[in-house]
């Protein structure tokens, strides 16, 4: 008996329960850990997709739900007729800014304009009006620009390429919120050479890319013919500007804001002959947007 005690007990190894309710919280709660009966984790890298299957999954629900959210009619609180879609066209000096408007003009009018002063608004279709404003080359008149312009019209001289001006209304636009924008490329006529008009070509529309983001519409205006833009190439413009959605950007649409075309004076002429510095009765002229 004493001899016996003294002997190391054998003790059978400890056999886990493979059915049973024990075992199933045993898997359960193994599950819940993230790690297989070996001790490794199913997935190593946090935050990673497991399974092909379901990334692509959820990159087509997000997708499905940017669309969805794209797509959010939006409500139209004017009254009345539209406020016109304010067309603001940019760029360098002499880079041919008053020629394009006054092309615009003439393609949705068929008027002649001698000298651009001031915004111009047309009627392009049913239910639109556009408004042509060319854009001062001082900040403060670029900035004035960014806080109105529906579309933004970035006039590059071909020849020269991006110059200070784009870039300063850029960063200009990037803190109004980025209205819409496409390039238009002009003096395209001085290339003589087709290889290196081409190569140019190529080359601005990937700092375009670069610059703003890919996909931005850039258009091209080869040349001049009698002292205009070919009607061809207008033309497209035109029909582009005319059939483009209008969405409000959130902030604007947040805020409504009177933009004032026109004012006058109205102080009766014998009070302001009188007194030079009399109270003066002003009238403004313009359309109260996205008024709630
Ligand atoms: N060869 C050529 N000349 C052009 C082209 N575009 C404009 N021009 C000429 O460039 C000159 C300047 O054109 P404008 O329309 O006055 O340019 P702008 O940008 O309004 O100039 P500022 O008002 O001074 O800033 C005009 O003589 C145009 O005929 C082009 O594509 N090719």
């Amino acid at each position: 008996m004493g001899a016996s005690s003294t002997e190391k007990q054998n003790h059978k190894a400890h056999r886990t329960s493979q059915s049973g309710a024990s075992a199933k919280k045993e898997k359960s709660s193994k599950k819940k850990q993230g790690t297989s009966g070996d001790g490794k984790q199913h997935n190593p890298k946090a935050f990673a997709f497991s399974s092909s299957v379901k990334a692509k999954r959820l990159q087509s629900r997000a997708a499905e739900k940017e669309q969805r959210r794209l797509h959010v009619p939006t409500i139209d609180h004017s009254i009345g007729e539209p406020p016109p879609y304010v067309v603001v066209v940019q760029g360098p000096p002499m880079v041919g800014k008053s020629l394009l408007i006054k092309c615009l003009v003439k393609h949705f009018t068929r008027q002649n304009l001698l000298e651009v002063r001031g915004p111009i608004t047309v009627v392009s279709g049913k239910q639109r009006r556009v408004q042509f404003v060319e854009c001062p080359n001082d900040i403060n008149g670029m900035i004035d620009a960014a806080k109105f312009a529906d579309l933004a019209l970035l006039l590059i001289d071909g020849s020269r390429g991006f110059q200070l001006e784009t870039f300063e209304f850029l960063n200009i636009l990037q803190v109004h919120g980025f209205p819409k924008v496409m390039g238009v490329l002009t003096h395209l006529d001085k290339f003589k050479d087709v290889k290196k008009l081409r190569k140019t070509k190529q080359q601005l529309k990937n700092r375009f890319g670069i610059e703003i983001k890919e996909g931005v519409k850039l258009f091209y205006l080869s040349g001049l013919d009698h002292g205009k833009y070919l009607k061809r190439e207008v033309l497209n413009l035109a029909r582009f500007i005319s059939v483009m959605k209008h969405h409000p950007l959130s902030w604007r649409a947040a805020h409504p804001y009177v933009l004032v075309d026109r004012f006058e004076d109205v102080t009766p002429p014998e009070r302001a002959h009188s007194n030079k510095k009399c109270d003066r009765n002003i009238i403004l002229y313009g359309y109260l947007r996205v008024a709630i």
